[in-house]
């Protein structure tokens, strides 16, 4: 039986469990609110793959069983590829869990922060390009991510990934309670597309204050401190909804190629 105190400091499981009988686990890579994560081996495939296992003290919850699920669904229905491939949900020992293939890319969090990359302006906006291509996928079936931040796009050089599909949300549905504990900017979780245009305009400027220099120690605003085309500066004014937000991605997609057109 769970005792509360092994409900409130779970261990994670150790490296080489078996899982199914069919994954074996490698390593622990992430430890959200809401789950764990494992990188691990698919003996039935010798692929590498992604094991997201919730947590104890969400399993009692149906809200968090389902929306879990849900995210199982969703990437069992889709089909793109720079979204991993769903390969299994199960429950073992009364543990829900979600296997999907493992994407060997840094994160924009880890490629800015860690590696020091920087990105021009005509750069971040071939890369927002490819970003909005696969967002524009998923909201073509009704679905917002939520959560399009740094660390969830992955790029390998040459290919755009979106990963961790927790917080996604099929546009129409019940909005679910907020999450506790966070403090964060509404429009963000908004059951809408422009949630995700408004984490976009987040995005890109992440990738456009990498080649930023502060010249004093005052802080500015985004508009004083970066160097923007006219047309890269009223795109992302509009994602942040500073001005007529966009109401389709087609629009964003527009205003992109536009800033693009200019090199
Ligand atoms: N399919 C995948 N391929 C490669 N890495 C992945 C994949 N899915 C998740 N990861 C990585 O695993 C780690 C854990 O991811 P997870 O989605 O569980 O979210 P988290 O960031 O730990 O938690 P939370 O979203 O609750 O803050 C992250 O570093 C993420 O980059």
């Amino acid at each position: 039986m769970d005792t509360i105190f092994s409900v409130l400091f779970e261990r994670p499981l150790k490296p080489d469990t078996l899982v199914r009988g069919r994954f074996k686990l490698n390593s622990l890579i992430g430890k959200g609110s809401y789950g764990l994560t494992y990188k691990a081996k698919d003996l039935q495939t010798g692929s590498i793959v992604v094991v997201k296992q919730l947590r104890k003290r969400k399993r009692h919850k149906s809200e968090e069983v389902q929306y879990f699920l849900q995210e199982a669904g969703f990437l069992q229905q889709f089909n793109h590829p720079s979204i991993p491939q769903f390969v299994a949900a199960f429950e073992e020992d009364g543990v829900p869990f979600l296997v999907m293939d493992f994407i060997d890319a840094p994160n924009f969090e880890e490629l800015i922060f860690n590696k020091n990359k920087v990105y021009t302006e005509k750069e971040t906006f071939l890369i927002l390009l490819d970003v909005i291509n696969v967002v524009q996928y998923f909201h073509q079936q009704g679905i917002v991510h939520r959560d399009l931040r740094i660390p969830n796009i992955l790029w390998d050089g040459t290919s755009i990934y979106i990963i961790d599909f927790g917080l996604a949300r099929l546009l129409g549905s019940k909005p679910s309670s907020p999450r506790k504990g966070k403090k964060e900017h509404p429009l963000f979780r908004e059951l809408s597309v422009r949630s995700d245009f408004f984490a976009l305009g987040h995005f890109a400027l992440f990738l456009l204050y990498s080649t930023f220099e502060p010249a004093s120690k005052k802080e500015k605003s985004w508009e004083e401190e970066l160097v923007l085309s006219p047309v890269a500066r009223q795109t992302i004014r509009r994602l942040l909804q500073l001005d007529q937000p966009y109401e389709t991605i087609t629009e964003l997609i527009i205003d992109a190629e536009r800033v693009l057109s200019g090199y």
